[in-house]
Parts: C-alpha cells; sequence; structure tokens
C-alpha cells in the first residue's frame, strides 16, 4: 500500500533541516548501496554518520512520533535513523529493491526494511523531473510531493527515482521494520482502522458495533504482529 502522509514536518522544521543541508558536506550516495543498486544510483548524500545526519535525523523521528497516521499505516517497531540525499541536474536513481536487512548504525543491531519511506524536503516547482516511481501490481505510481509531505511504500516494491532536469531536489529517506511484515496485512488493518473512525463519528464509544470493531482489530494486531 502506498500512503501519502501531507505535512510530517512544521514549516519551522523544514526552514531548519533545508538551511542545515545547505551548509553541509555532501558525498557520493553510493556509500549506503548494495551492489545491485551502488549501480543504479546517482546522487548525493549527507555522511550516515555524521552528527547533521544525526540531529536532523532526530527532528524528523520527532515528527512521526507525532503522526498517528505514520502509526497506524507503518506500525513501526523499528526505524532507521533517516538519511538525506539530494539529485542536482543530471542525477538518478534507476530501478532498485532497497536491501532487506540494514545494520543499525554504532549497534549490533540490524533491522528487516519493510515499509521504505520518502520525506521530501524540495517542493515540486524547485526542480523538473525527479518523480519517485514505485511498481505495484496496479502498475506504476509517480510520486511528487510538496517539502515536508512523506510516502510510505512496501520495501518489497522495485522503484526508481527519474532522472532530474532542472534544480535539485532533496529528501530525507528512511526504512521501518513494521510489526507486521506483510503489506497485505498492514493494509487490512489500515483499512480496518480507518473504517472504525469512520464509524465512531455517529455511534458512540460504548455502542456494542464500537467495541466489537476495536476488540477485533487489537485481536487481528494481536494474532499478526512479531515483537
Ligand atoms: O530519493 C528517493 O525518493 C528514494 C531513494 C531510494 O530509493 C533509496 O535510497 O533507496
Ligand atoms: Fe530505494
Amino acid at each position: 500500500m502506498l500512503v501519502h502522509i501531507p505535512n510530517v514536518l512544521t514549516a519551522e522544521d523544514l526552514a531548519y533541516c533545508r538551511k542545515t543541508l545547505e551548509e553541509s558536506e555532501w558525498v557520493d550516495g553510493k556509500v549506503t548501496a548494495g551492489d545491485q543498486s551502488a549501480k543504479a544510483k546517482h546522487n548525493l548524500q549527507i555522511p550516515q554518520k555524521s552528527e547533521v545526519a544525526l540531529e536532523l535525523g532526530d527532528v524528523i523521528l520527532r515528527a512521526l512520533g507525532q503522526s498517528a497516521l505514520f502509526t497506524t499505516v507503518a506500525l513501526p517497531l523499528r526505524v532507521f535513523p533517516p538519511l538525506f540525499n539530494r539529485y542536482d541536474a543530471g542525477m538518478q536513481f534507476r530501478s532498485h529493491v532497497d536491501n532487506a536487512i540494514r545494520p543499525l548504525p554504532e549497534t549490533n543491531f540490524r533491522i528487516r526494511t519493510d515499509v521504505s519511506s520518502t520525506l521530501f524536503l524540495s517542493d515540486p516547482e524547485e526542480y523538473d523531473g525527479g518523480e519517485l516511481i514505485i511498481e505495484d501490481t496496479y502498475g506504476s505510481h509517480s510520486v511528487k510531493l510538496p517539502a515536508g509531505d512523506l510516502v510510505l511504500y512496501p520495501a518489497t516494491s522495485l522503484h526508481h527515482v527519474a532522472p532530474v532536469t532542472r534544480g535539485s531536489r532533496w529528501a530525507s529517506f528512511f526504512w521501518t521494520q513494521s510489526m507486521v511484515r506483510e503489506d497485505a496485512k498492514r493494509t487490512l488493518l489500515y483499512n480496518f482502522d480507518c473504517s472504525i473512525i469512520e464509524v465512531r463519528k455517529n455511534l458512540s464509544d460504548d455502542h456494542p458495533a464500537v467495541l466489537g470493531l476495536t476488540a477485533t482489530y487489537h485481536n487481528l494486531v494481536r494474532e499478526w504482529a512479531e515483537l
């Protein structure tokens, strides 16, 4: 399931991220790529362990923590520290699938990448091209969002970033290990949750239908969650 979450970053957080990134040093993006994707990847990144990446990553993690939609869509167990990339004119990231397992920097932990995310830091008017194109069983989806908005998609998807032909596209990207590994199950839970929210607009919280649906939602999570 592909989900767009608007306004994950406030205007202040966005301005702070952009200003800090403007003053930072960028390196070749191949540093965090696997073997196949290194050949496909032509962009720049902020070094993963730099203070800037850690500091701005925390700004983003804090914002995600306040997003009920992120929680209900991703059902996060662990979120990889956000990374930052940039495509200037002529840069692109050809078709690839993200690595399944990623070591968490400075720890002995690894995460399984279930959900991939891009948080746009440039507005669509600032560049041409640079669409994130995601393939699924229903075809290709082209994503180009306002700065501060997030897209989540299954990490199992083939995807690419189209060549930027004018300007520069800046983004943060990261992966989430979900409590629910399968996209199909996460999609069912998300749709179920949205329907409960709709029902609660018309029925009181102690109505037997609300109680029953809420109990079933939690019991499905209990059935499917891996912690
Ligand atoms: O820049 C993006 O939107 C996606 C980046 C990407 O696919 C990756 O780094 O694996
Ligand atoms: Fe990717």
